[in-house]
């Protein structure tokens, strides 16, 4: 199985310094990771020196791929290209790299990604006419139709609505399980972290604060300090850990 690791890794634009010495644990194939942190904390910088777009020192080590291109990332924000259907966008987006030589078994990843996603009636809508939410789950299937070992995600539910917002983070944990597959996702709902992923990265002003398994990241100390905000974790009558906040200091 996959493992990504960040040792020492930094990241400037320009001469302004944003990331500084990001060292991980190895992180595993088969879990969901989420990456916190407020507002211009470097969480996409972080998913672009990783996804390579980036230079910067410090290395991002891969061991156990076994795909000639293993890492799949989606932005934050997707380009639109109105001239495509939403099925031809992520068929696009699975011959990366390739000529376009499509092969049967590429329209049935694509099918798969379409199907996973919930959006199989979109395929023939014009990409450029979707919804804002609509639009997001297509740069989801455009991810994961490559069939990624590693997944980075830069805040994938952010214009989604509730009823996405848990459909998609149920299956990309389903599918990081399933596969084997290490999905990385940048959230700001630290309740959606809580229950859907196995670990979180917290940084602050490009340094990693905190590193380990959500539930004893995500703590009330952390998130006065971090977020500043008065906040507690209850557990549910599932047994879930809650978010409760209650203010901002
Ligand atoms: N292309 C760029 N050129 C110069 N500075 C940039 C660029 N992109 C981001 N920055 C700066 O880098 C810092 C980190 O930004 P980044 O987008 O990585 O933060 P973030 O944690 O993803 O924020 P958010 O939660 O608001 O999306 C910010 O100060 C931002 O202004």
């Amino acid at each position: 199985m996959v493992t990504l690791t960040l040792d020492g890794l930094s990241a400037s634009y320009g001469r302004r310094r944003i990331l500084s010495e990001i060292t991980t644990p190895p992180l595993e194939g088969g879990q969901v990771v989420a990456v916190l942190g407020p507002n211009a904390a470097g969480k996409s910088t972080l998913f672009r020196r990783i996804f390579g777009l980036l230079d910067g020192g410090g290395t991002v080590c891969l061991e156990g791929a076994t795909r000639e291109r293993p890492v799949a990332y989606m932005p934050q924000e997707t380009g639109v290209n109105a001239v495509l259907t939403v099925y031809e966008s992520v068929l696009l987006a699975r011959m990366q790299g390739r000529r376009l030589n499509v092969k049967p078994e590429d329209l049935a990843e694509v099918d798969r990604a379409l199907d996973e996603l919930g959006i199989v009636a979109l395929g023939e809508r014009d990409i450029g006419d979707l919804s804002g939410g609509q639009r997001q789950m297509v740069g989801a299937a455009q991810a994961l139709v490559q069939n990624p070992e590693v997944l980075l995600l830069d805040e994938p539910t952010s214009a989604l609505d509730l009823h996405r917002q848990i459909q998609l983070l149920s299956i990309l944990r389903r599918l990081a399980k399933e596969r084997g597959m290490l999905v990385i996702a940048a959230l700001h709902d630290l309740g959606h972290a809580l229950r859907f992923t196995d670990q979180a990265l917290v940084l602050q002003n490009g340094t990693l604060v905190n590193c380990g398994p959500t539930e004893e990241v995500v703590t009330p100390e952390l998130l006065y300090r971090v977020y500043h905000v008065t906040a507690r974790i209850e557990r549910c009558s599932k047994g879930r850990p809650q978010l409760i906040v209650e203010e901002a200091v």
